[in-house]
C-alpha cells in the first residue's frame, strides 16, 4: 500500500499596497482596476479543477498567504472560506492562517475572520525600528504596531505569529535585539525570524543597501537565538520559533515533505498519487495570464524522478531540529533506505548526521553545513 501524506491548501492573495524592496514574492502593488472578485471567482474555479487531482482527499491545513491577503474586503474572504468548504472536505479545527500587513489591519478584520474560520494570524511586522521601517519601504510606525498588537492579545483569543527579519540596512546588534525584546514582551505564540535575503529581481539587488558586515550578523543569529531560547520559545525549524508546541502546522507539513494543492497565480503544488508518483504543479505567475476566459490556470506539471526526491526530502526535512525517523523516508518519497545507504555513510563520515536505529539526526556540524550536507545527496 502506497502512504499518501496529509495534505494542505495554498491560496495566495497577489496584492499588496506598495511593493517591499527586498520582497520576491509574487506580490504586486494593487491598482484601481485590479477586480478582487474576479480573481476570487478564479481561485474557486482553480480548486474545482483541482479536485480532479486532489480526488476525496481531506484538507489538513489552510494558509492564505501572498502577497497581503488582508488587502481583501471582508466579505471576499468570507465568501472564498465558505465557497471551498463545498469543494472539498476540510477536517474539524482545521489550522487556518492569514497573513497581514499592519497597514490595512483591525480588530474589527480580525473578528470578522475568526466568524469565517480563521484561527490563526501571521503579521508581517520585520522590525519594530522606526528608522528602519523607513528605510526597508514600510509605512507603518512601530507605536502603531505595539498599541495593535497589544489590543488584539487583550481582547482577542487566537494564534498569532510575528514576522521579523534580521541583517537589515543599517540595523546593529543592539537594534536587532530590541526587536525581538519587543516580540517577547508581546509574547506571540509563534515567532518566524528570518535573515535579510537580498533576492534578484528586487530594488535591494540594483541598489545594494549598506547592509551590516558578517560578523554582526553572526553575532545577531547567535545571541538573538539565545535571547528567543531564554525566553521560552522552542526552535523547531531555522527561521520558526514557537511556545508551547503551537507550531505552523501547515509549514511543518512542507517540512515534513507533506503534500499540498496551492491555488491561485504562482503558487505551487506537490501531490502524491496513488501509483507512489509525486507530481508538482505551478500555476501561471502573472495575474493578467492567471485570470483567463478558458479557465486554465496550470503553467507547468511534472513528475519528480526518483533520483530527485533524495535531495528534496532532505532540503525540507533539514530545516526542522527533532530526529528524523528513518521509516518516514520510505514513507514519504516511496523509496527504500537502501536506494541512499552510500549518501547517508558519506554523510555520517562527514560527521554532518548522527544516526541510531530508528532515527536519523542532523549534527551541529550538518546545521552548519547545511549546502555541503545536501550536495551528498544530490544523484547524478
Ligand atoms: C510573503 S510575506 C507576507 C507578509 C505581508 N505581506 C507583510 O509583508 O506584511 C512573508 C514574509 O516573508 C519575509 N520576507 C520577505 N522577503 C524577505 C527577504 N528578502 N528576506 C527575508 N525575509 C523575507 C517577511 O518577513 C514577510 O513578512
Ligand atoms: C514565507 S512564509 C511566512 C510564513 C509565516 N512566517 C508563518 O509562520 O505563518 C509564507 C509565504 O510563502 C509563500 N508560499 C507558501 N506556500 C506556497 C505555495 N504552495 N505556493 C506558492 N507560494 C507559497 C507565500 O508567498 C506565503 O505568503
Ligand atoms: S513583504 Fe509583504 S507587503 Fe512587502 S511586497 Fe512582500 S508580500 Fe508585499
Amino acid at each position: 500500500m502506497i502512504f499518501i501524506p496529509p495534505l494542505s491548501l495554498y491560496i495566495h492573495i497577489p496584492w499588496c499596497l506598495k511593493k517591499c524592496p527586498y520582497c520576491d514574492f509574487n506580490a504586486y502593488t494593487l491598482k484601481n482596476h485590479d477586480s478582487q472578485i474576479n480573481y476570487i471567482q478564479h481561485l474557486i474555479q482553480d480548486l474545482k479543477n483541482d479536485v480532479s487531482i486532489i480526488k476525496k482527499r481531506t484538507i489538513k491545513t489552510i494558509f492564505i498567504g501572498g502577497g497581503t491577503p488582508s488587502i481583501l474586503n471582508n466579505y471576499l474572504i468570507k465568501y472564498l472560506i465558505q465557497k471551498i468548504k463545498t469543494i472539498v472536505s476540510i477536517k474539524k479545527n482545521t489550522e487556518i492562517t492569514i497573513e497581514v500587513n499592519p497597514e490595512n489591519i483591525t480588530i474589527e478584520k480580525i473578528l470578522k475572520y475568526q466568524e469565517s474560520g480563521i484561527n490563526r494570524i501571521s503579521f508581517g511586522i520585520q522590525t519594530f525600528n522606526n528608522k528602519l521601517l523607513k528605510l526597508i519601504g514600510r509605512n507603518h510606525t512601530s507605536k502603531k504596531i505595539i498599541i495593535l498588537l497589544n489590543e488584539i492579545k487583550k481582547n482577542i483569543k487566537i494564534n498569532f505569529n510575528i514576522d521579523l527579519i534580521y541583517g537589515l540596512p543599517e540595523q546593529t546588534l543592539k537594534n536587532c535585539l530590541s526587536d525581538l525584546e519587543q516580540a517577547i514582551l508581546i509574547n506571540p505564540n509563534h515567532i518566524s525570524w528570518y535573515q535579510l535575503n537580498i533576492e534578484k529581481n528586487t530594488v535591494f539587488y540594483y541598489q545594494k543597501p549598506n547592509l551590516p558586515k558578517d560578523s554582526i550578523i553572526w553575532n545577531m543569529y547567535n545571541q538573538g537565538n539565545s535571547l528567543l531560547l531564554q525566553s521560552q520559545y522552542q526552535r523547531y525549524e531555522i527561521s520558526s520559533y514557537c511556545k508551547h508546541n503551537q507550531f505552523c502546522f501547515h509549514n511543518l507539513n512542507y517540512w515534513k515533505f507533506g503534500d499540498y494543492i496551492g491555488i491561485g497565480c504562482g503558487s505551487h503544488s506537490k501531490i502524491t498519487q496513488k501509483n507512489g508518483k509525486i507530481i508538482r504543479i505551478i500555476k501561471k505567475k502573472r495575474i493578467y495570464d492567471y485570470c483567463n476566459i478558458r479557465k486554465i490556470y496550470i503553467e507547468k506539471k511534472y513528475q519528480i524522478i526518483n533520483q530527485d526526491k533524495p535531495f528534496e526530502y532532505f532540503m525540507n526535512i533539514f530545516r526542522l531540529f527533532q530526529p528524523i525517523q528513518k521509516k518516514y523516508f520510505y514513507l514519504y518519497t516511496n523509496l527504500k533506505i537502501k536506494y541512499i545507504k552510500k549518501n547517508i555513510k558519506k554523510a555520517i563520515l562527514k560527521g554532518y548526521i548522527l544516526k541510531n536505529n530508528k532515527y536519523w539526526k542532523i549534527s551541529k556540524k550538518g546545521k552548519n553545513y547545511l549546502n555541503n550536507l545536501l550536495e551528498l545527496f544530490i544523484i547524478i
